[in-house]
């Protein structure tokens, strides 16, 4: 069965369709990037694969997340799947942050919140232990230091690093990344993306990678859908796709991408 298996998703807004019969699937453990222009509605994709569409746009056609039909699924359905199911990294990691609390309750709430959904009560020391081994696990350094932090008190990509530990904590089988790098200089943000890329497949979780960046994309996915204006123009492994885009607007993102790199070499 796939994960996720999205066939002719169409998300309306009053007369206006935002996402025009779009299909995607989700295999268990496969690397999937979505990508296209700023507005081409990768978010809402993402958002309603999940059921967490914005009041006022209504999704048709079918999305099924591990078998659940999520398309008019009852809150409590949902909640069900988030979390145990799929997992979200924002852009900015203030979106998953409090910034009242320290990091060591914020990465705890997640793990407590999985031992319950499990039946099983864990005790502060049990939780701890696994709080430390989340935040070994996305690489911070001086974890006592981080643990007793509030989010203002780390730097940015540290704070993206809390949010990928706290997905992580729960579990899931698909995690889907929103531009988790845009936020970040470019240092951290290659930094960010081999340790997704690394995570993901140690954990066996599928991943959706969402972002506007070819280069990005083609590092961490394995297969691509590419967007532009709510439609798939264009679907397949990376190396095709990429390596020889059939759509003209598939072309553009690699002769852009092919520039850059010469404008790069140039340089040095
Ligand atoms: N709540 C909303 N109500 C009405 N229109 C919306 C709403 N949210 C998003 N849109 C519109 O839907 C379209 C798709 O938005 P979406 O956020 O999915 O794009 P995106 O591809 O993720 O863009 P970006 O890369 O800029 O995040 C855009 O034109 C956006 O303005």
């Amino acid at each position: 069965m796939s994960l996720l298996r999205i066939e002719n998703l169409t998300i309306r807004t009053g007369g206006q369709a935002l996402v025009k019969d779009m299909s995607l699937v989700i295999e268990p453990g496969a690397r999937v990037g979505l990508i296209g222009e700023s507005g081409s509605g990768k978010s809402l994709t993402a958002l309603a694969a999940i059921g967490l569409l914005p009041p006022g746009l209504k999704p048709e056609g079918s999305i099924l997340l591990d078998g659940v039909q999520v398309i008019g699924a009852s809150e409590e359905k949902l909640k069900a799947l988030r979390g145990r199911t799929a997992a979200f990294v924002f852009q900015e990691p203030l979106t998953a942050l409090d910034p009242l609390m320290k990091i060591g309750r914020q990465v705890a709430e997640p793990i407590a919140r999985r031992h319950r959904r499990d039946g099983r009560s864990a005790g502060r020391q049990e939780i701890v232990a696994e709080v430390r081994h989340y935040l070994e696990r996305v690489a911070l350094p001086d974890i006592d230091r981080i643990m007793n932090a509030y989010p203002f008190q780390i730097s940015g990509g540290q704070r993206q690093r809390v949010a990928i530990a706290m997905a992580l904590a729960c579990r899931p089988k698909l995690l889907i990344a929103d531009e988790p790098t845009t936020a970040l200089d470019v240092t951290t943000q290659a930094e960010i993306l081999e340790l997704l890329s690394t995570l993901v497949r140690e954990e066996g979780m599928a991943l959706l990678f969402i972002s506007h960046d070819l280069p990005v994309v083609a590092k961490v996915a394995e297969e691509v859908t590419v967007l532009r204006r709510g439609q798939v123009v264009e679907q397949g492994p990376v190396r095709s796709v990429f390596g020889s885009p059939q759509h003209e607007y598939t072309k553009m993102l690699v002769d852009a991408a092919a520039a850059f790199d010469r404008a790069l070499g140039a340089q040095q």
